[in-house]
């Protein structure tokens, strides 16, 4: 384990399934700091990730109270990126409040740990879920707008997570989420889930539409009416929506050496 601003050798956290060559995925620590933040202090790991064999790269992160290592039943949330509510406040989502709540918990029943994940609009990154916004101000709900736009309903990788619980020497956690397929894509991966922390905000206004659809369409437990149980028709990495053909994104501006490719045009 490393200590306070230290740098750390780096270690390299491949997944223990049957060995590929080059690995499906791969996390890398890079090193570990002492956050103060104004909800207390925090241990704050960085890594280096890649999947599918090495395509893609992300750097997830891990936000940590006391010293989870070598325990079980350990409180966990992962959590995926949401610029538009942690950076720019956006009262659309419940992500911010959902963190927020997550370190709150931590710093209460320390030790527990954040997994902070780039994976932006549940996998399909920014500027697609600013598309799917522009959708959602025509009418269209949270899933249909992604299926518009030819995207999955949710794209989101989580082999970093095993590989993070891993080099923590974490044995078992309680995961704070409503999603019930969070749940079932991580025991999937290996990862032993014991129990469920619920983590729902209150709704407001501007995020009441969002909640239900989540609640209704994605089967997450919002309430305490709620099952356990999922009827399928929220898919996780198809979909039936028409692809958006690659036309439809072309045109463009000239902007210096490079090219701004505006769908306006
Ligand atoms: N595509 C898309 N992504 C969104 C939208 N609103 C929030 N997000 C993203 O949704 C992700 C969080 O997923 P949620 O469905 O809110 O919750 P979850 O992580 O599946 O489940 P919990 O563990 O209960 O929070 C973040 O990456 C946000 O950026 C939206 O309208 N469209």
């Amino acid at each position: 384990m490393q200590g306070l601003g230290s740098t750390a050798p780096k270690q390299r956290l491949e997944a223990d399934a049957a060995p590929q060559e080059p690995p499906f995925d791969c996390t890398e620590f890079v090193a570990e700091t002492l956050l103060p933040t104004v909800s207390g202090k925090y241990r704050l790991r960085g890594y280096r990730h890649t999947f599918d064999g090495g395509r893609t790269y992300t750097e997830p992160s891990c936000i940590i109270t006391g010293r989870p290592e070598g325990l079980e039943n350990v409180p966990v949330r992962v959590h995926d990126a949401c610029f538009t509510s942690e950076v720019l406040g956006s009262l659309k989502c419940d992500c911010a409040g959902q963190l927020q709540m997550a370190m709150g918990y931590i710093q209460e029943k320390s030790p527990g740990v954040i997994i902070y994940l780039q994976q932006e609009g549940r996998g399909i990154g920014l500027a697609n879920k600013i598309a799917a916004y522009a959708l959602q101000e025509e009418g269209l709900d949270t899933v249909d707008a992604n299926r518009a736009l030819g995207l999955p309903d949710d794209c989101r990788e989580y082999s970093s997570v095993r590989n993070i619980l891993s080099d923590l020497d974490i044995k078992s956690i309680r995961l704070m989420t409503n999603n019930p397929r969070k749940i079932q894509v991580l025991e999937e991966l290996g990862v032993d889930v014991r129990g469920r922390i619920p983590c729902i905000v209150e709704s407001q206004e501007l995020n009441v539409g969002y909640l239900a659809t989540k609640q209704a369409r994605m089967q997450h437990w919002l309430s305490e009416s709620d099952t356990d149980s999922l009827d399928g028709s929220f898919c996780y990495w198809n979909h039936d929506g028409e692809p958006l053909l690659p036309s439809a994104a072309q045109g463009g501006k000239s902007s210096g050496n490079g090219r701004l490719i505006s769908r306006a045009d």
